[in-house]
Order: C-alpha cells, then structure tokens, then sequence
C-alpha cells in the first residue's frame, strides 16, 4: 500500500491516476485552485473553466495561444478536457451553424494532442506499474517460500512464520485485489481511450468539414460583401445627384410660394372690397327681409282663414260621410226590401275560419266587400283569369259570430209573426259549416248558438213583447230527410219510419202531416226538443256513419197568431233547413250504401235546383215533386215565401272547385225571383167573405121554403122536368162545373166563368205537369180526368162551397145580394189578379196548392176548413159533420171569438162526399193523425153526406 501511494507521487503531470475518476477529479481540483487563485489575484490569464464555458468561442487565436501558455493544460483532468473539447464543439455547431473558427479548431487541436499525450503516457504508466507488480509479486513469492522453509524448522517459528505467512497472504491477496482492481481500471482506461481515439477521430472529421464549409462560407462573404460595397457605392452616387435635384426644386418652389403669396395677397384686397361691398347689400337685403316678413305675415292671416274656412267644409263633409254610411247602410236596408218586393231568395255567403287541424292556411278568398262582394282566386292559374267575383246580398267572413250572422237574418225571421212563410236553408260542402251556422257547435253556450235557437228564441221574446196586441201559439217539427226517406227526429223512438208528405203545399205550411208537432213556450222547451232531434240524429248518425253529412234536416217552426184587435189570424212558418253536403260523390267510386246516398242527395240537390231554377224562369211547371226535399219545402220556396239561403265556403285551397260549384249554384240562386212575399192574414176580405155567405144561406133557406112549397103541389115532376134541372146525385155542380168545356161554364157563370175558367185552365196545367205526361192533344184526355179526379179528392169543401154557390147560385142572385158585383168576389179570391194566375200555373196538385199561391182569403177559407182551432178527433168530426148547414153558416157570419168553436167543426157544405173531403178530416183532426186515417176518414166521409145539406143544395138548384 505504501509503495502504490507513493507511486502515485511518482506519476508525471502531478496528477494522481490511481483510478480513472480519482485522475479525473484531483486533476480538475488541483487545476481549478490555482486558476481561481489567478483570477482572484488579478492576473489576466483565464483558467479552464472559462474554456469549459465556451469563453474562448470570440477570442483570438493570440489570446488562446497566451492562454494554452500560461495555463498548463497539462494539469488539466481528462473528463474536463473530453468536456472542454465537446463543449467547444456544441457551441460553435449551435451558434454559428457548424461553422469553427480557426483559433477554435487550433484549441481543439492542442486539446485532442494533450489528451492524446496523456493517453500515450497513462499507458506506459500502467505498463510500468504491470511490470513492478509482477516483480514485486516475485519477490513476495520467493519470502513465502523461505518463510515456508523456516516454518517447517520449528512449530513455534512455524506458528509465527504461519502467522507471518498468513498475514502476507492476506496482504498478498490484498495485493492481488488491489491488482485486479488496478487491472480492471486498466482495461477501462484502454476501453475508454480507445472510445476516445474514435471520438477523437469523428470529431477530427467533423472539424475538418466544418473548417471546409466556413472557408467557402467565408469565401461566399467576402464576394458578397464586395458586391455590397459597389452596390453602396452605386447608391451613394445615387444619392448625391438626388440631393442635387432636391435642391434645385426647393429654390423653385420658394420662388412659386412667393409669387403665390403675392397673388393671394391681391386676392385679399378683392375680398376685403367685396365684403365691403356685400354688407352694404345685406342690409338692403334686411330691409328688403323685413317688408318680406310683413307680407307672409299677411298672407299666413289669409291662409289660416281659408283653413278655417276649409276645416268648416271639411267637418260638414265629414257629416256628409257619415251620413254617406248611414245612406249606405240605409241603401243596404232599401234594396233588401226591395229584393223582399221582388221575393228575390236573399244569399248570405258565409266563410268558415281554417280549422286549428288544417296544415297547410292557403284560401281562395281574395276580397270579401261589404256590399256582398266576393273575390275568389283560383289557386291554379296566374292573371287577371284566376279571380272571379261573385256578388250577393251578404258575405260574412271568417271572424263573423254567430250574433253577427243572426243579426242580419233577424228580421227576415221576424216576419214569420208577421205571417210570412220563411225558409232559411244553409248550402254547402261537407266540412264547411252549414251545421254551425244553422245549429252551432254546442248547445251549452249561448254565444254558440246557431240560427235555428235564436231563431226561436227571437221569436218568443217578440211574441212575449207583442203579446198584448197579437197571442202567438209556436209548434216545432223536426224532420230528416235521408235516402229519400223522411223521419220524424222529435218521436223518441228511432225507428226509421218513412213519413208521407202532402202532395201540394199547405195553407199552414205543414208538408209532412205525420211528422209529430210539438208546441213549445220557451227558449228551454226549444232547446230539449232540439236535444231529442240532434241526439235521434245522432243515434241514426252511429248506425250509418256520419250520416248527418248525407242527410237533410229540417226544422219547421209554425207560428199562429191571433189579433185581439182585429181578430185576424196570422199564420207563419219558419223552415230551417240543414242540408246534406253538397259536394258531388264520385258515382264510380262509390258502392253501396254510400252510393245510394251519394245518389239521393245529388237528386235531391238537382231538385232543389231545378225548383229554383223553374221560380226563377217564371216556368210554369215547378218540379216540387221530384224530391221529398223540394216537396217539404214547397211552401217556403213556393210565390209567398220569403227564402234567404247560407252558401258556406270551406276557404282551403283544396276546397276551390266544391267553392266554384257552391258559388255559381248560389249565384244563379241570388238572381231568382219568387214574387213579393205575402202574409197568411185572415183579415177583412174573409170576413166579407163570410158575411156573403150568411146573405147567401138566408137566400138558400128562403128559396128551401119555396122549394118545399112547390114540392107539395101535385104536378111537381112535370115542372121539374119543364125546368130542366139536373138530378142532384148524378153530378154535383162543382162536377159539373169541371167535366163542362170551359166554353159553356162562361156561359152559365156569366161574369165569373173568365176567372173560372182560368182557374180551371190552371188546374189542367198542374195536372199535365204533375202528371208529366202531354195532355196537350186533348183536354179531355186522360190526364184531364186524372186532373178531375185529382179535384175531386183535394178539393176542399169551404172552396167547393163558395166556388158552387158562386157559379151556379151567386151568380143567379142578384136580387140577394143587390148592388154587389160577384167578380169583386172573384178578386177578393185573388183570381183576378195576374199574379195569382201565374202562380196558379205553378199548382202542382190542385186546388189546395191553388189555395196557398192565391191570395190568402181563399187560403184562409181552405185553412178553416183543414185547421181547426183546436184539436178534433175524427170521430168528433164525423159527429159534428151532422151539424145542419144553416146553423153552419149562421156560425161562419159570427165573429171570430165566437166563430173559433165552431168553425173548428165546419163540415163541408157539400152533397157528395169524395176523398177530397177524407183528406181534409183527416188533417183537420189532429196534426199527428196518421196517413193511414186518411182511409178511415174517407170512410167516415160517407156520414158527412148530411142529408139535410144535400137536400138543401138540390132543392135550391131545382128551384133556380
Ligand atoms: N264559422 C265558424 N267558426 C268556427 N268554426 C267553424 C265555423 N264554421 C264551421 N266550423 C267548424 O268546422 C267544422 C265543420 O263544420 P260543420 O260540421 O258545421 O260543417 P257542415 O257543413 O255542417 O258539415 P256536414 O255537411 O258534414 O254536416 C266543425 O268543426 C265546425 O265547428
């Protein structure tokens, strides 16, 4: 141990290499030390630190040169100096982009010898300690053996020498280790140097393409830099010539400035004399402002007067506006009465909202006026060609309320207590809104409700404000007309019974005698009935789906009112009709059922058409009959009516062709004429009437005495032969009257026949039309006789009544009745008038159409006869037909507060009873008889064959 350490000392350089490490950091300590000793005492040489640091990458090539002199890198560790020499490099690639400088790579250079050098010497150094060992090894061995010789001597010497010996085992495996590690750190060192040899050669080549790219790098500098220098130099010329110009323009633009200056200087003194100039002429102008300022003062004066005086105007013409709406509106009200006048069907167009289900909100509704005008686009087409307008009385849009729509229909409703037949009928396709307008959505709110309950309820309210002057009895029907079947909806059974309808219109406006009647007294019995209808509807509606859609309803209200004044009878009738969707049902598409009602309604729908249509025509036949619709609503639409009609309009544009349809069928509807509107009064002419009648029994009774004077003479058939009086049975006289040519009735009625041949004429009219069949090649053919016959059942007594004794009794006694012109009568029967022939032309079934379309005396004679004041029984009536004629008439002369009672029990004066006769007994009966009593009542006729009448009526035409 000694040895090594102190050949440590030995080593050259001053460096301890007794492991690679221990050289590497006692080389650094001891180089630092003495290098920060320098540097603390001023001295200007740098240490290896400052190598390490990168400090010589901008020194000199003189400056490392002193460096490397001064410091002895000698000294210097191995691992700094392999640092140094990495580092330098790092920097240098880092910095100038693998470009070394030469004093680096000089720096480099002696750093690689210097390693090189202390590589070569640690090498012989380490050959040198090997061989030293080795001999020192010899040595070691030769004392063991001689100490093994000596130990063999003596066991004590042995002991020691054993001691002795094992100790320098000990040591010599010390040694040994010693020399393994020595070894070891030997074969390091080779390894590293030889890491350091490769490193050193890459880093040789490194430095070698470094030194060869900055020398071209350099080279590239340098030519660049020249070319700079003549380019500078270019430029510096450049510069001076410009510096030359610049001058030369700064000396002209001072010359200009000043002649500028000079020149505004002369401008200056221009202005300066305007100025002066110009005040002088403000101050005319002021002067000239002032007289201004007076005048417009003056003119405004003048100006605000005429505004005044125009303001006057203006609110005079606003007045004049007002009153322009209230001419308007007056206008509005005129030409409705005037439609009224004329009878014209009154068309209130009405557009449903778009329902909140409805997607797609495009109308077809372009402009809707308030004078009824109506724009409807055609969803299809461009231009002037795709609006059509459409005029009528009202069109209502799609914010109209129910209140709204009423008001206007108001009074049309009204006139019913006036006695006026009015129809109200809604049009439409499916969905559009005709139940809503007629019905309502809901019952339970009154805002909700439609026509038909305000309607009523209008009518109880006005009866009940009347009723000190006029008592009003209502009574409601309510009907279904579907597949041409009508249904009764107010019986509380549902079961679908066909009800019959009068073959011709009716005095009271009851088409379908079968169909329950039902008086009512309030709006709350209104709106129970209207339940038990909607809900029998309903039910029917479960059974064939939706049937409300194919089916008309029909709500009759009948009104009576009775004048306490005058004692004159009104009698209205109200027809508010719901019809089925009008919309036309593909016929190929449709089987069935759906075909069947598909079927019905477009015939029904063309019915109605062709009614209008014929009313509108002035045609003398109205095909009432082709449809139970028509034929229900034959009073409503008939000459007397008042018809106002509801065309609704579903506004999507899906709906446009259904609209176009709707809307010309309505149109043509708006422009139809029925005739001025008459009321069903019974006034002063019936009772004129009346009181003939009394002067005409007197006479009979008077002539009955006469008669039975000369009956009791002997020689009574041979006068009577003489004579050449008809035998009464064979032919009554309105029989004859009938099957008689008209040529000879004018002969034997004198004045009358023309009124009654016309009557007649009329009546063969209606025959031929009702029948359809021509019975124009002969009048006596056999739809004259089917005519004939037809009279003879329809006819009523009370007509039959006053048209015999007027043709072949009044007409003979002029002494009876003196001063007293039968064709007065004539025209208090209305036939004389032009109209009523017209009208009569229209009679479809007879004389009881006949008695509706003429004036309403004969109306009201027919209607004493088929309406009684109250309900009788036929069996009361047949016991009350027995009643002797004298007292009849004497009845018939009283006033009507007595002559109600009795009246009621009017039989038919005539001899020969017919069916005729059966049918009046048996609506004269009740409202709700059956059809099928018809029969029993014809039956019964055979009793009201009173022999005292006949007797009475055959004596006297014996005795004229
Ligand atoms: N003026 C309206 N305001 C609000 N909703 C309306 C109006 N008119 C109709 N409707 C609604 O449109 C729908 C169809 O109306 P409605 O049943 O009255 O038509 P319709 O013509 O009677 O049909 P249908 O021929 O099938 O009986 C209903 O839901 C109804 O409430």
């Amino acid at each position: 141990m000694f040895e090594a350490q102190n050949h440590r000392k030995d080593l050259p350089g001053q460096i301890y290499l007794s492991t690679l490490h221990d050289v590497d950091d006692h080389a650094s300590n001891n180089l630092r030390g003495p290098l920060t000793n320098t540097l603390n005492t001023g001295n200007k040489s740098r240490d290896l630190s400052k190598l390490m640091d990168g400090y010589f990458a901008d020194a000199s090539a003189t400056e490392i040169s002193d460096f490397l002199k001064l410091n002895s890198i000698e000294n210097a560790s191995t691992r700094s100096l392999f640092s140094v020499a990495k580092k330098i490099l790092d920097e240098n690639i880092e910095r100038k982009n693998g470009d070394i400088p030469n004093r680096v790579a000089s720096l480099l250079k002696v750093v690689v010898q210097e390693m090189d050098q202390r590589f070569f010497r640690q090498n012989e150094d380490l050959r040198k300690q090997k061989s030293t060992y080795k001999s020192r090894e010899e040595k070691l061995r030769t004392k063991i053996r001689v100490l093994e010789t000596l130990a063999t001597g003596t066991t004590e010497e042995n002991e020691v020498v054993l001691n002795q010996l094992q100790k320098t085992k000990i040591e010599m495996m010390e040694i040994e280790e010693k020399k393994k590690l020595e070894e070891e750190d030997i074969i390091r060192l080779l390894k590293q140097k030889e890491s350091s040899d490769s490193q050193i050669i890459t880093l040789k080549e490194e430095l070698d393409l470094t030194k060869r790219t900055y020398e071209k790098h350099c080279f590239l500098l340098e030519t660049q830099a020249k070319e700079a220098k003549v380019e500078l130099q270019n430029k510096i010329v450049e510069l001076e010539c410009l510096l030359a110009d610049s001058r030369k323009k700064v000396e002209e633009h001072q010359a200009l400035t000043q002649s500028k200056y000079r020149r505004w200087k002369r401008k200056e003194l221009g202005y300066k004399s305007f100025l002066d100039f110009n005040s002088g002429s403000l101050q005319d102008l002021r002067m000239l402002c002032n007289s201004l300022k007076q005048e417009i003062l003056q003119i405004q004066n003048f100006h605000m007067e005429e505004i005044n005086h125009l303001g006057l105007k203006l609110t005079s013409l606003v007045e004049a506006a007002q009153n322009y709406h209230a001419v308007l509106e007056e206008n509005r009200k005129l030409y409705n009465e005037v439609q009224d006048l004329k009878g014209n069907i009154r068309v209130y167009c009405r557009i449903r909202p778009f329902l909140s289900g409805q997607s797609r909100k495009q109308t077809t509704i372009e402009y809707m006026g308030e004078n009824g005008d109506l724009v409807v686009k055609n969803p299809s087409k461009q231009g002037k060609a795709s609006h059509r307008l459409f005029k009528f009385n009202k069109v209502f849009g799609p914010a109209a309320s129910q209140e709204e729509v009423f008001l206007d229909t108001q009074q049309l409703i009204r006139s019913v207590l006036d006695g006026y037949n009015v129809c109200i009928f809604a049009y439409g396709q499916t969905g559009s809104g005709k139940t809503y307008t007629m019905t309502g959505p809901t019952l339970s709110s009154k805002v909700d409700w439609g026509v038909n309950y305000r309607a009523l309820n209008d009518l109880f309210h006005l009866s009940q404000s009347r009723k000190s002057s006029i008592t009003y009895d209502v009574s409601v029907q309510m009907v279904e007309i579907y597949n041409e079947q009508v249904r009764d909806l107010l019986t509380g059974n549902n079961q679908q019974k066909n009800l019959g309808i009068w073959n011709s219109t009716q005095p009271n406006g009851l088409a379908v005698p079968d169909a329950s009647m039902h008086p009512v007294k309030s709006t709350s019995d209104v709106l129970e009935l209207m339940n038990i209808g909607l809900l029998n509807r309903a039910v029917g509606a479960t059974a064939l789906n939706e049937r409300s859609s194919r089916s008309h309803s029909v709500l009759s209200v009948h009104v009576r009112g009775m004048d306490l004044k005058t004692n004159t009878i009104l009698r209205g009738n109200l027809h508010l009709v719901d019809l089925a969707g009008s919309e036309r049902v593909d016929r190929s598409e449709a089987t069935g059922d759906r075909l069947r009602e598909a079927q019905h309604i477009n015939k029904s729908l063309s019915a109605l058409g062709d009614v209008i249509f014929a009313l509108a025509q002035k045609s003398p036949h109205v095909p009432y009959r082709n449809s139970k619709l028509t034929q229900v609503l034959q009073s409503s639409l008939g000459g007397q009516a008042k018809t106002l009609m509801f065309v609704q309009l579903n506004p999507d544009v899906e709906s446009y062709s259904e609209t176009i349809s709707t809307l010309k069928f309505a149109e043509r509807v708006s422009g139809v004429e029925l005739g001025a509107a008459q009321s069903n009064k019974e006034g002063r002419g019936v009772r004129e009437l009346m009181e003939q009648v009394a002067l005409l029994k007197d006479a009979v009774a008077r002539k009955d005495e006469e008669i039975s004077l000369l009956l009791a003479k002997p020689n009574l058939s041979a006068e009577k032969h003489a004579l050449g009086l008809p035998k009464y049975g064979s032919s009554s006289p309105r029989r004859h009257s009938i099957g008689t040519p008209r040529s000879s009735r004018r002969i034997s009625v004198g004045k009358s026949p023309k009124v009654v041949g016309k009557a007649a004429s009329d009546m063969d009219k209606s025959s031929e039309y009702s029948d359809k069949h021509s019975e124009a090649d002969s009048p006596l053919s056999d739809g004259f006789r089917h005519h004939k016959e037809f009279f003879q059942q329809s006819r009523p007594a009370a007509v039959d009544a006053t048209l015999g004794l007027t043709e072949e009794v009044v007409s003979r006694l002029p002494s009876v009745h003196k001063g007293h012109n039968i064709t007065d009568e004539f025209e208090l029967l209305g036939f004389e008038d032009a109209d009523s022939e017209e009208r009569l032309s229209d009679i479809s079934d007879g004389v009881l159409s006949m008695a509706t379309e003429t004036e309403g005396s004969v109306a009201s004679i027919v209607e004493y006869t088929l309406f009684p004041e109250t309900s009788v029984l036929p069996s009361e009536v047949i016991a009350e037909s027995t009643v002797p004629p004298a007292e009849i008439l004497a009845e018939s002369t009283k006033p009507p507060a007595e002559k109600s009672s009795v009246s009621a029990r009017v039989p038919r004066p005539e001899k020969k009873p017919s069916q005729g006769s059966s049918r009046m007994s048996s609506a004269r009966s009740s409202t709700k008889v059956l059809p099928s009593s018809k029969k029993a009542a014809t039956g019964s006729s055979s009793l009201v064959k009173s022999n005292s009448t006949s007797s009475l009526l055959k004596s006297s035409r014996r005795r004229l």
